[in-house]
């Protein structure tokens, strides 16, 4: 590490401890000198102007090469449909509680304008469809979106999800708003999180939700998520998933607030491998789940 890295880093960690009072200073260490030990750009380095592209060309051609197994319910994408009750466990909870709807009706989304970035094939716009939410889902992959739009068809309901070829910060610049904005599994595929969650946030109306979900920058994680889901269980291609792309919750919680959006809940998804399912957890240390509020300004 040269001599400037050094300094830059400090500062860096100057700056972040200024800003994050509710933050354990330990983890401000750790996430100061992350850029130096994952050359990542993040936090507060300069960022690019907000209508830089969050597409990461490589990541996309991950997804684009089995876009025809999304509905596999065996296939590669088998631990997003089986982690789908669990985060539309999360979502109606956090949402209804926001939006004072109530949780136990069949619609309890009805009225709310949701757009699911990084939707891929749609299995988690759909259900949100059938929650009564009116859907937009947007994929930077071409292939991803045709395949949600045929299988959307099939459902009267689903039918009415608008799908589009695009990225967050292209619908910035269309000027939409979202009372709100999920981004499941997407945050560690994209360029730059830190202003990927600017578009977010700048989707979100003022007071509405964003919500992400993604997998902890954790040694756990890296033992399970990567090593055992891709090289022992074979239940994602290898290379699915780079360890150095995943977020610490601090750091999400750093770079969102940075956008002005207060994550206000988090929770862990933990997978029991004895029943095969995914339920909700206070252990964020491998797959996690944060609910946002915009702050209105
Ligand atoms: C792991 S999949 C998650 C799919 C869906 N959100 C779910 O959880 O069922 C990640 C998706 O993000 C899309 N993606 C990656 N980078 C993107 C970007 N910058 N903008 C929009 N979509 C992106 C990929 O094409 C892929 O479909
Ligand atoms: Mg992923």
């Amino acid at each position: 590490m040269s001599h400037r890295m050094f300094l830059r880093s400090l500062y860096r960690l100057q700056n972040l401890s200024r800003s994050s009072s509710n933050i354990n200073p330990k983890h401000a260490v750790f996430a100061a000198f992350q850029p130096l030990l994952h050359n990542r750009p993040y936090a507060n380095t300069p960022q690019p102007a907000a209508s830089a592209s969050s597409v990461n060309q490589t990541e996309l051609a991950k997804f684009a090469a089995i876009a025809d197994s999304w509905w596999d319910v065996e296939g590669p994408f088998k631990p997003l449909h089986i982690m789908n009750p669990t985060r539309l466990a999360f979502l109606r909870s956090t949402l209804c509680r926001h939006f004072g709807k109530d949780p136990f009706s069949a619609r309890p989304f009805e009225g709310l304008k949701v757009v699911d970035v990084g939707c891929g094939g749609g299995i988690l716009s759909e259900p949100l469809a059938r929650m009564g939410a009116s859907v937009i889902g947007i994929d930077a992959e071409e292939k991803n979106i045709k395949i949600a739009r045929l299988h959307a068809d099939l459902d009267p309901v689903a039918s009415s999800i608008e799908y589009r070829c695009t990225t967050a910060e292209n619908l910035v610049e269309e000027q939409m708003k979202f009372d709100a904005v999920i981004a499941s599994e997407v945050i560690e595929h994209v360029a730059d999180p830190a202003e990927f969650c600017k578009s977010l946030s700048a989707l979100t109306m003022s007071n509405g939700a964003t919500v992400i979900s993604t997998i902890n920058r954790s040694m756990r994680a890296y033992a399970t998520a990567i090593v055992a889901a891709e090289y022992i269980l074979h239940w994602l291609p290898k290379g699915t998933h780079q360890w150095s792309s995943f977020l610490t919750p601090e750091e999400l919680v750093l770079i969102l607030q940075r956008a002005s959006i207060s994550v206000e809940e988090m929770a862990g998804f933990a997978y029991d491998p004895l029943t095969g399912q995914w339920s909700l957890s206070d252990d964020i240390g491998v797959n996690f789940i944060a609910f946002g509020v915009k702050i209105s300004q």
